[in-house]
């Protein structure tokens, strides 16, 4: 397949400004950008492709990635307001949890891809301990790129441990590199708080056996961190570092309380973190210290947490919260920058998913992208210098209206292609009301 794509403004995110904005087409071959080019294609371009599409001035701008989920959790949308993360976990969604059936996982995590591509989303980590394999192929069916973790809550017998550990080094066995490479496989155990010491260290020692990367949750909540200190000693991130964690190339979710030296530890150890701001706040975490870590280079992406802390995976709303966020508790509207909070939904997430060439709209980058109708109101006036502003504080999920994974159409003007939307909704509403 060669597919051409004319008539669109071309958001490359390659370089700073409006020069890395491109009216023009893009032709795309074996799932990747083969050219990225101003103007309108020559006769024998336009021949030599198999399918043309005219993108009618629309914008096309790298697909959303959404690198901290539990897509298996999606049906508790609206179970549990209120409440701060550890009576959340206790009291809505671990025993809720011990109910799911895989049945009910399906339809959990149909719903979550239906939203997700909907709004724009291409790539997505799942963090979830029930029926991983079952997710797999929903993903492989979906055709979006996903990094899928059998997460591991280590309260528990070391056989039972164990039990967990090779459940997740099976399914990296049995799916990595699933989907021409568009599904890969890491290793999650929950968080310190839920894994002790010595299952941490057998999960680090699997994972630089097999060469698995490692998503986690950490120091998410205040009282985390008190109790952290109180049990080993030290503070999460600086216990973390002392037990060996970060000798493998790591992702940490939230990551909200930090010291000045835990950040020193998290840049020098090369971590990246998933900023999950919506959810920090719903859950009245806090507030993460975003701009102290980008002026140190630490690698920040953007993830949406669950439905059941969020409450939505709109990807663009994220974006707008952490544009906003910083901003405000620090009176300083300079601390972050538009083009900086863009990229942590591109570039940078696909860093810190350990994708390559992905993220951008560039030769030999992989054809993941979106395009945008900027015929509404609030995207309304617009030129090349002020589509990155339109992006991070104007833009919605609703107004993707078209969606590739890998060079494959995934949504046509606002229909999906492989999934059955209304069905999806149907089944996920019998939830409630069976
Ligand atoms: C065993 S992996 C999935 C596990 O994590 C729970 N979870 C969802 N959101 C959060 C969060 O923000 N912090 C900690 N744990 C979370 C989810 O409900 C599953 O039990
Ligand atoms: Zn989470």
């Amino acid at each position: 397949m060669n597919i051409l794509l004319h008539s669109v403004y071309i958001i490359t995110m390659d370089e700073e400004g409006p020069t890395s904005v491109i009216n023009g087409f893009v032709i795309i071959k074996h799932g990747e950008f083969d050219q990225v080019k101003e103007g309108k294609p020559s006769q024998e371009e336009l021949n030599n492709a198999s399918e043309v599409i005219n993108g009618k001035g629309k914008w096309l701008i790298p697909g959303l990635i959404n690198t901290h989920g539990h897509l298996g959790s999606s049906l508790l949308r609206g179970a549990g307001d209120d409440i701060p993360l550890m009576k959340w976990l206790e009291t809505v969604m671990w025993p809720n949890e011990k109910t799911f059936t895989e049945d009910i996982i399906k339809k959990a995590v149909s719903l979550a891809m239906v939203e997700m591509v909907k709004s724009g989303t291409t790539t997505f980590l799942d963090m979830y301990h029930l029926h991983m394999e079952t997710v797999a192929q929903l993903a492989q069916e979906s055709e979006m790129r996903a990094v899928l973790c059998r997460g591991m809550i280590g309260l528990c017998s070391e056989k039972e441990q164990r039990n967990k550990l090779s459940e997740a080094i099976n399914l990296h066995r049995d799916v990595h590199g699933m989907n021409s490479g568009k599904i890969t496989v890491a290793l999650s155990p929950h968080a310190p708080y839920t894994c002790p010491p010595s299952f941490l260290q057998m999960i680090i020692e699997k994972a630089k056996e097999n060469n698995i990367w490692i998503h986690t949750h950490l120091s998410e909540t205040e009282e985390e961190v008190i109790k952290h200190k109180e049990q080993y000693g030290l503070r999460p991130v600086e216990h973390m570092e002392r037990i060996g964690l970060f000798q493998v190339p790591c992702l940490v979710a939230h990551a909200v309380h930090l010291s000045d030296n835990e950040i020193t530890i998290l840049k020098e150890n090369n971590v990246s973190v998933s900023h999950n701001p919506m959810s920090n706040l719903k859950l009245g975490s806090g507030i993460a210290p975003i701009p102290q870590m980008i002026s140190k280079g630490i690698n920040i992406s953007l993830g949406t947490d669950s439905t059941a802390s969020n409450n939505n995976l709109d990807m663009f709303e994220e974006v707008r919260f952490a544009a906003l966020l910083h901003k405000g508790i620090s009176k300083d509207p300079t601390i972050t920058k538009t083009w900086d909070i863009l990229r942590m939904a591109m570039e940078n997430g696909a860093k810190a998913l350990q994708l390559q060439q992905l993220g951008k709209i560039k030769k030999g980058y992989k054809a993941d992208f979106l395009l945008i109708d900027p015929n509404s109101a609030h995207l309304t006036p617009w030129d090349k210098d002020r589509i990155h502003s339109h992006l991070v504080y104007s833009a919605k999920g609703f107004d993707v209206s078209d969606v590739f994974v890998q060079g494959k159409q995934l949504m046509r003007s606002k229909e999906l292609l492989f999934l059955d939307e209304e069905k999806v909704i149907y089944e996920a509403n019998s939830f409630l009301h069976s």
